[in-house]
């Protein structure tokens, strides 16, 4: 330390030793309260993240709200000159602690000091030495590049006194002896991993900013493209003005978007040398990358200094996990870097694309290795990863990355492999291209049978008939899949190991199809068994799931349920949860939850199955999609609702689906069209519905599209056809043993009969469907019927038809659907000003709604009340906190001379009662 500190007289710039303003729409961020509250205090907090992710904010926030003693110096470039960084060092904790460092300051604006160890001698010997907690934030220190300031925080944090925690903010790790804090237990890190916002901050945030409803579904994309970055978020919001553009710029942040570009350009500026340039670029196509590979891929042996220079530069690079060997890009970065790497013709992407092969090859990386063999569009590569692990591929049910593997083989190379070809057709069965399937086994038998040993030829057979089996059953022909899978079964696979595996599972299926559960269920245990002795991992899963739908079928929910976990833990233990067959245990794990009226969760279920579904396309998500509409139309959130339909109905027009899918949609659909009385729309469905033959209807996906067309009858007021198609769909349910059919036949059939007048048989079929609620659990399928389920529950109950578990089943519907109906017209409150001015202007109005009139937030709240909510599920429901909701109870209360809850509830249950139309 050699500078001499004489600054003489500073004119101090009161802003730079001041906590920043707060923005206008600020988030408290709670989550951050352990960190500052920690059991043990430490010496340094190292907020460090890159650009924009919230760093300042969120300590200038969090510091004032637990209302911590803070001084702050928020630092520039021109403060890496020493007396001035002393200067307003003090300044800031002179401020902070009452006056206790102006001898020091004035003594560094008089006389000076040799160097900033002897200034901070005499500030740390002024400062108190046992005082309240107290946080000195420098904010912004990325800026410092002077070593003598930086040796100088080392030295002060050698000797601060233990109530004083330096807060460090920063987009880089400073050069302050951070190792050794973190070795002595005297650091805390804030990174970016944490500063990120989550999927709920990220709702209360855009929903405070946004004058529209943006979905869960669309939030929770647009935080896994931004990764929570809070200035992407921001940037979102402020450039869409429609739901509709919001969801198209989350789609957009996949391919680029020029403001985001220029901000990175202006982020690099032209501090890049051209080395680190051409390093950003081609490891930019690299999902991860440590030393070693940057050095494969950028042909160099200097991959460990620059990838150290780089990361010294904040840009936006994060260690993959906790050795912090390896590193990652964040993805927006990524695809600026990628749209740099396309504008320059210099670079030889291919060239890249096939090292990056070789290098993830050799450690064994074989997924990362075939996405870059794809890439770079090279059959000898691709050919050679996929003999080395297209089965493994296959096993683990990576069904797109085989598809891009194989869409780049020439015919002829997969025609005359027996394992391609079956990799091949498997492919195209999973994708529902049905007739593909046959071209590719015909292909391959047609070249193969000349070269071929009759016993090469019956292995060949075999194998392909196992997958014939499989399109069989696909095709609804259950007899014929039958016949194959059992010639498959018998044989050896030589092949593709999972061959019998799969055959063992069409058997189950079929006898499943065919309504012989019992039967099923035992040989999807075969197969689960079979499939675990090859490790094949997708079967499994595949077998499990099937074996929780048999069950549902049988009525038995909880017992799928608990299937449903065995295959969760499955997933865990074998670190499976990004496989796409994960998304069917979401999709049937949300239905279950949806019947058992456990919205939220039905909910975060649909999610996670898009979540996994991301990669492979939104084809996939009807099913997620159905279950995002049933949850939506339950919550009476029907616009909400009305665009999952429309997404649905646009799918379903463009690609051919199973009958399971397809009849789930439209069940929702129907249902969704009763509710808004859209007679149009249940008559053209009618028109254009899937055949059905009621006695035939041997299993789930059958029975559903059955009712379907009665529910769609009964809806048009065609009770006399709906009443056949429903007795026989019952007849044939009870026969099979089908209890969820049963029971939601039952409830149709009470519906169909009171609206018959016929009055006892209707409280016979509902008395059932109670008594086969008991082991169903059912009550979705209950609260569908609306207020009519009111109605005739309230008559059983008044002609003492039930008694016992039937009774308080009966009793806890009627309350669901009360408070079902009483949510769904404050969701209608809170969406639609028009209600509101319909209430007003009606004669019997109490007089004081319109000599003090409610704001639209009281109206929505004196609602919600009414709805039963607590103040917390108020605030949760509008994204406010709970104090907020108080303070506009307060002044309901005080506009409408109200004291207690109990009034405010016959108040709003008064006004609520002129709603048109309920
Ligand atoms: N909790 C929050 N609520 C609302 N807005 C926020 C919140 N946190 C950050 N922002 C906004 O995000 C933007 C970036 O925040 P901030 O400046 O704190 O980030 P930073 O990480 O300190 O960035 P830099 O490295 O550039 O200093 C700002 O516009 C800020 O207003």
């Amino acid at each position: 330390m050699t500078t001499t500190l004489n600054p003489g007289q500073i004119t101090f710039i009161a802003a730079k030793n001041q906590s920043p303003v707060p923005p206008p729409a600020l988030l408290p961020r709670e989550k951050f309260n352990d960190l500052l509250h920690g059991l043990e205090p430490v010496s340094l907090l190292l907020v460090h993240a890159p650009a924009g992710y919230g760093k300042t904010t969120t300590m200038a926030e969090r510091l004032a709200t637990l209302e911590a003693r803070s001084a702050w110096f928020r630092l520039e470039s021109g403060d890496n000159d020493p007396a001035r960084f002393a200067g307003y060092l003090a300044n800031a904790l002179n401020g902070a602690t009452d006056g206790a460092c102006v001898d020091v300051l004035n003594g560094l604006q008089q006389q000076g000091y040799a160097h900033l160890e002897a200034f901070l001698t005499d500030l740390l010997a002024a400062l108190p030495q046992d005082d309240q907690p107290l946080y000195l934030v420098l904010d912004d220190y990325h800026l410092i590049s002077n070593p003598d300031i930086h040796d100088a925080l080392r030295f002060l944090l050698r000797h601060l006194p233990g109530y004083l925690t330096l807060v460090l903010v920063s987009r880089t790790v400073p050069p302050v002896g951070v190792a050794q804090l973190r070795m002595q237990g005297r650091l805390s890190e804030i990174t970016s991993r944490h500063l990120g916002f989550t999927p709920d901050e990220a709702q209360h945030y855009l929903q405070a900013r946004l004058p529209f409803e943006v979905s869960r579904e669309d939030i929770e994309r647009a935080v896994r493209r931004v990764e929570g970055w809070i200035s992407a978020l921001q940037l979102l919001s402020a450039s869409s003005a429609t739901s509709i553009e919001f969801s198209e710029f989350v789609d957009q942040l996949e391919h680029g978007n020029q403001n985001i570009f220029d901000y990175f350009d202006e982020l690099l500026g032209n501090d890049l040398t051209d080395q680190q340039r051409r390093f950003l670029m081609r490891t930019s196509i690299l999902d991860r990358f440590n030393a070693g590979m940057v050095m494969r891929v950028m042909d160099d042996t200097d991959g460990q200094a620059l990838l150290s220079s780089l990361l010294s530069m904040g840009l936006f690079i994060t260690p993959v996990d906790n050795s912090a060997l390896w590193f990652r890009y964040h993805p927006l970065f990524s695809v600026y870097l990628r749209h740099l790497l396309t504008c320059t013709t210099r670079e030889n992407q291919r060239d890249l694309h096939q090292r990056a092969t070789d290098a993830w090859l050799e450690l064994n990386h074989a997924e990362e290795g075939a996405k870059h063999a794809i890439a770079a569009e090279d059959p000898e590569r691709i050919t050679r990863v996929l003999t080395l692990h297209g089965r493994k591929f296959f096993t683990e049910g990576q069904f797109s990355l085989l598809q891009r593997c194989l869409d780049t083989l020439p015919q002829e190379i997969i025609a005359d492999d027996p394992t391609l070809t079956l990799l091949r057709a498997w492919v195209a069965q999973g994708q529902y291209k049905f007739d593909e399937v046959e071209n590719w086994l015909s292909a391959a038998e047609a070249r193969l049978q000349a070269s071929m040993s009759q016993d090469t030829q019956r292995a060949v057979h075999g194998e392909f008939s196992a997958i014939r089996a499989q399109v069989a059953m696909n095709y609804g022909d259950g007899d014929r899949a039958l016949v194959l899978a059992r010639e498959a079964i018998e044989q050896e696979a030589r092949y593709l190991p999972t061959s019998r595996v799969a055959a063992a599972s069409v058997i189950g299926e079929a006898l499943f199809v065919k309504g012989e559960l019992e039967e099923a269920l035992a040989r999807m245990q075969d197969t689960e068994h079979l499939a675990r002795a090859h490790q094949a991992h997708q079967n499994v899963l595949w077998a499990l799931c099937q074996q929780s739908e048999i069950s549902v079928a049988m009525g038995l929910l909880q017992k799928a349920y608990n299937i449903q976990e065995r295959a969760f833990q499955y997933a865990e233990e074998n670190h499976l949860n990004h496989l796409p067959i994960l998304e069917f245990l979401f999709r049937i794990r949300s239905q279950i939850m949806w019947e058992w009226h456990h919205l939220e969760s039905a909910e975060r279920c649909a999610l996670q199955g898009i979540e996994i579904l991301e990669a492979q396309g939104e084809r996939w998500y009807v099913q997620s999609y159905t279950s995002l509409a049933k949850v939506a139309q339950a919550r009476g959130r029907q616009s909400l609702c009305a665009d999952y339909i429309a997404k649905i109905q646009k799918m379903l027009a463009s690609s051919d689906y199973h009958l399971d899918w397809v009849a789930n949609a439209h069940a929702t659909m129907l249902s969704y069209w009763d509710a808004v009385r859209d007679r149009d729309a249940i008559q053209r469905w009618l028109t254009i519905a899937p055949h059905c033959d009621p006695v035939a209807a041997t299993n789930h996906f059958y029975q559903c599209n059955g009712r379907n067309q009665a529910r769609a009858l009964i809806s048009l007021g065609q009770f006399e056809l709906a009443r056949p198609l429903l007795e026989a769909l019952t007849s044939v349910a009870g026969e099979f043993g089908l209890k969820t059919d049963l029971n939601r036949n039952h409830i149709a059939l009470a519906y169909l009969y009171w609206q018959l007048d016929d009055r006892d048989t209707a409280l016979s079929h509902m008395k059932t469907a109670l008594e086969l609620a008991s082991t169903t659990g059912a009550v979705g399928s209950f609260l569908r019927l609306g207020k009519e389920l009111i109605v005739l529950l309230k008559a059983l109950i008044n002609e003492q038809a039930i008694e016992g578990m039937e009774l308080q089943r009966a009793e806890r519907l009627i309350q669901l659907a009360q408070q079902q109906r009483d949510f769904s017209r404050a969701i209608r409150i809170s969406l639609d000003e028009a209600i509101i001015q319909d209430i007003i202007d009606r004669p019997d109005v109490p007089e004081l709604i319109r000599t003090s009139p409610l704001t639209r937030r009281e109206w929505q709240i004196l609602s919600l009340i009414h709805a039963g909510l607590s103040n917390d599920q108020i605030a949760e429901h509008l994204k406010v906190a709970s104090t907020t909701v108080k303070t506009h109870i307060r002044s309901l209360y005080q506009k409408q001379n109200i004291s207690h809850r109990s009034e405010a509830i016959e108040l709003a249950k008064d006004l609520l009662s002129k709603i048109q139309g309920d």
